[in-house]
């Protein structure tokens, strides 16, 4: 204590924009063992007097409230060396430390707020498996992601062991608490300080945006501050830690574009990791867009982002450097670490920077590289990050919760780690330096994508909904090829083909770039040669494909157009399915022009983008071989309900001993199972189970499918011209396009005098001002002027002409005295 009170009076000047919440004096009593703790304390010094009654002054009536008070915390460290100048701090039994020598705030001074959502870094306890280790969870129920899409990974960062010096503030949930500690660790000494916020998670009626200002605000005011360890040099030891409070005000007074950015409810995560400063990992939470995806979507959270980055200030961080935490925290900062400490205003945690080609950054492992030798991974927040020399790393998240978040942390990396990357670096001499985090970047081409969550896995991939620098939303598709036979990873390379061949086709999924990891395989795809048929792939590469996004795809909007109609008792509208159906069509046929056959067509694989639907996933297609209308397929592949008869029998000899083949009738039979499932709400072989049920019947060419009466009599003629069973009888798409359901037949024009009669009866009509026995008149005409009635057979006989002849002029007669009473009238 008198080391101290020793230390220089700090200024107390609170930052202009640093706002304190109330405290409820009422409720700072229902923690008694805070209060306890408090009270065993020796009176503060002046210093802590001073920084007291300056909490106090700038403590407005906020919103959030607190009942809780304040106790100290002590965080273990595990495998804390004994030696260390704390141990006898330490109680050996408990393992807990003593209490001398912990200079806790009063419990006035300490704000307390009921935000649950606002802290620095959360962990519930069993989310926390092992001591020094800071699980983040979050909120699942909250995660506003789309139902379709898989929830984003969260991020667990790893408290590195006690070999480390290390600097950090972090927050937990345990127990309902909220605990926000800004520790230090140092292999020789171990000094805490602590903020022990006994947080009763109460959500409140306070604006996201408002709890996110609070928040820090409110890690900042409650503070206990301890000084465990003799501690020789605290003046020094406070410039290393003002000098790192500083680097971390210079971070956070970046422009927010320095952050990336998530999508829909997402968070940001900004760290900036060097090797022997502190790692600084700062999380703020974005609100939910308003739009879903697209640009706009990524634009929204960046405003969030600086909105909450704001939050962070250098004046909202004055605290942190203020002397006096600086020098009760007594942080220990080993001098050959802070010797070597670069500028943190160098490090500049963008994106585009880490966008930067590898050229431009050095020997920087591409995620493929990560991905097949975990040992490069020294940039995940569970793990030590990597090689920090002069490394920056920016870390932002996916969506996580609705709570907001704040995470910071100040931590120097380890040297250990550096060794690590180098001795991965596959026999490089420079340590190959990652300047990204694979669990949150994907890199395509040296050029970063953000993950934002899984979209979905199909047979052989997995698409992630992913954010790029410039805030568009895409798709990335990752296709790993380990383990697989050299045809098959061929196959898939061969969907860059295709995608490359109907690029500016506006019906088809566009690529926007791509990586094979495998060169030598993409060139022999690109050549149209395979050298290798039947090999294996050697490396554990992948195919990364960048790919627009697209929100929804049919399966998902005819799974709700189902839903909806089920609640209100509808029949599919016509001119719903025309104009989707005509979409359908216009795609595939596009493809079919390029001489491709999809193989694999059904809802799932047209994705709505921007309102028009598009065709995905060419894993499968095939191109059609010069002179023939059928391919050869190596291999039978598909969706088995959307199968046509031949793909079950592809290769086989048909009765006449030809091969069958698979061209592109096949992928009209898989358009009219879709179409009847548009019409029908199934597919034509659901109620068949089992692959063989399948087989049998689809191949039966006595089968007859099932087609239930509907309202239009042409959508059964379309349907059942799509799904003959013999290929050969099955429409063409450019036939499709015209037939009479989407055509309809105009009807034929009466001649020009008829309509020339039936005028004048209109005009009648209109102008006996509701008469109704003119009207009535005036019908009767119409009727027997109708060319439907006035059929040739109707009028053959000279008899039959003269008799509807009398009948039209009794009837015009009859108008005319009728028009003539109204007139006298
Ligand atoms: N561009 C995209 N935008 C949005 N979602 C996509 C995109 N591409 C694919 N998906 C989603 O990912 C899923 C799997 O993608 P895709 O069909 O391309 O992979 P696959 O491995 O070939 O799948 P499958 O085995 O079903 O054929 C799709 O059903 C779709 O929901």
């Amino acid at each position: 204590m008198d080391r101290e009170a020793n230390l220089p009076l700090p200024s107390l000047r609170p930052p202009k924009n640093l706002v304190f919440p109330a405290t409820n004096a009422a409720d700072t009593t229902s923690s008694s063992s805070s209060s306890s703790s408090f009270s065993s304390s020796s009176s503060p010094p002046d210093f802590l007097r001073q920084v007291h009654a300056a909490l106090k002054r700038h403590r407005p009536l906020g919103i959030m409230q607190t009942n809780n008070s304040i106790k100290p915390r002590r965080t273990l460290i595990p495998q804390r060396e004994a030696s260390r100048s704390v141990a006898s701090n330490v109680d050996p039994t408990t393992g807990t430390k003593k209490s001398q020598g912990v200079v806790p705030l009063s419990k006035d001074s300490i704000p307390q707020t009921k935000n649950p959502v606002t802290v620095i870094r959360e962990t519930h306890e069993d989310a926390f498996p092992f001591p020094g280790t800071i699980t983040k969870t979050f909120d699942e129920s909250s995660n506003p992601f789309d139902a379709r899409r898989e929830q984003p990974e969260s991020v667990i960062a790893t408290k590195e062991d006690n070999q480390t010096p290390r600097t950090c503030v972090e927050s937990q949930l345990v127990e309902g608490k909220r605990k926000v500690q800004f520790a230090t660790v140092n292999k020789a000494t171990s000094q805490e300080m602590e903020w022990d916020v006994n947080n009763q998670v109460e959500v409140s009626n306070v604006d996201n945006d408002e709890m996110k200002q609070h928040n820090f605000q409110n890690m900042e005011s409650d503070v206990t501050l301890r000084s465990d360890g003799a501690v020789t040099s605290l003046a020094k030891r406070a410039m290393v830690v003002q000098d790192q409070l500083h680097q971390l005000r210079n971070f956070l007074n970046q422009p927010a574009t320095q952050s990336s950015v998530a999508g829909p409810s997402c968070a940001t995560t900004t760290s900036v990791n060097s090797t022997s400063a502190p790692m600084l990992n700062s999380t703020t939470y974005c609100s939910r867009l308003r739009t879903e995806s697209g640009s706009q979507s990524a634009v929204e959270p960046l405003r969030d982002s600086n909105a909450n980055s704001q939050n962070l200030t250098p004046g909202n961080l004055e605290q942190l450097s203020h002397p006096l935490l600086k020098d009760t925290s007594a942080m220990l900062i080993d001098p050959r670490t802070t010797a070597t400490q670069p500028s943190t205003s160098a490090i500049h945690s963008q994106f585009k920077e880490l966008d930067l080609p590898k050229e431009q950054k050095g020997s920087v492992p591409e995620a493929h590289d990560i991905a097949n030798n975990p040992s490069l991974v020294v940039d995940k927040p569970t793990k030590e990050r990597g090689p920090a020399d002069d490394g920056t790393d920016v870390q932002p998240q996916c969506p996580m919760s609705r709570n907001s978040s704040l995470n910071v942390k100040l931590e120097p990396s380890k040297p250990e780690n550096k060794e690590k990357v180098a001795s991965s670096s596959k026999g490089t001499s420079a340590p190959r330096k990652r300047s990204y985090d694979p669990d949150l970047f994907f890199k395509v081409n040296g050029k970063l994508y953000q993950r934002l969550g899984k979209i979905g896995s199909g047979g052989s991939s997995e698409v992630h909904k992913v954010i790029s620098s410039d805030c568009t939303i895409y798709a990335l598709k990752k296709i790993k090829l380990k383990g697989r036979d050299y045809g098959t990873a061929y196959g898939f390379c061969q969907e860059i083909l295709y995608l490359n061949k109907l690029k500016g086709k506006n019906n088809i999924i566009q690529l926007i770039d791509y990586e094979v990891t495998d060169k030598a395989l993409l060139h022999e795809v690109m050549n149209s040669s395979i050298s290798n048929k039947d090999g294996r792939v050697k490396d554990d590469g992948c195919i990364y494909m960048v790919l627009e996004y697209g929100e929804i795809d049919l399966a998902h909007m005819l799974a709700q157009k189902w839903k909806e109609m089920d609640s209100s008792n509808q029949t599919i509208d016509d001119n719903w399915l025309r104009f989707y159906w005509q979409q359908i069509l216009q795609a595939v046929n596009t493809i079919h022009e390029e001489r491709i056959v999809h193989s694999d067509l059904k809802p799932a694989n047209f994705l709505l983008v921007k309102g028009s639907l598009k065709l995905i996933d060419f894993g499968i297609a095939k191109a059609i071989m010069s002179d023939t209308t059928n391919i050869q397929r190596d291999s039978q592949v598909g969706t088995l309900s959307y199968m046509s008869p031949e793909a079950f029998m592809c290769n086989e000899s048909d009765a006449n001993g030809n091969t069958i083949k698979c061209g592109r009738p096949s992928d009209i039979w898989s358009l009219g199972c879709i179409l009847y499932q548009m019409v029908y709400g199934r597919t034509p072989f659901s109620e068949y189970k089992t692959f063989w049920a399948k087989f049998k019947v689809i191949t039966d060419p006595n089968h007859e499918i099932t087609y239930e009466p509907v309202s239009n009599p042409w959508l059964l003629d379309l349907m059942k011209n799509c799904l003959a069973w013999d290929r050969n009888e099955r429409w063409r798409i450019p036939q499709l396009l015209q037939h009479p359901f989407l055509v309809p037949p105009i009807p034929a024009q009466p001649p020009v005098s008829q309509q020339q009669g039936c005028k004048l009866l209109q005009l009648v009509s209109e102008t006996c001002g509701g008469d109704q026995e003119a009207s009535m008149l005036c019908r009767e005409l119409q009727q027997l002027l109708n060319p439907d009635t006035l059929t040739p057979e109707s009028l053959i006989s000279r008899d039959q002409q003269c008799k509807l002849l009398s009948q039209m002029s009794m009837l015009c007669f009859q108008l005319r005295e009728c028009l003539a009473k109204l007139e006298g009238g």
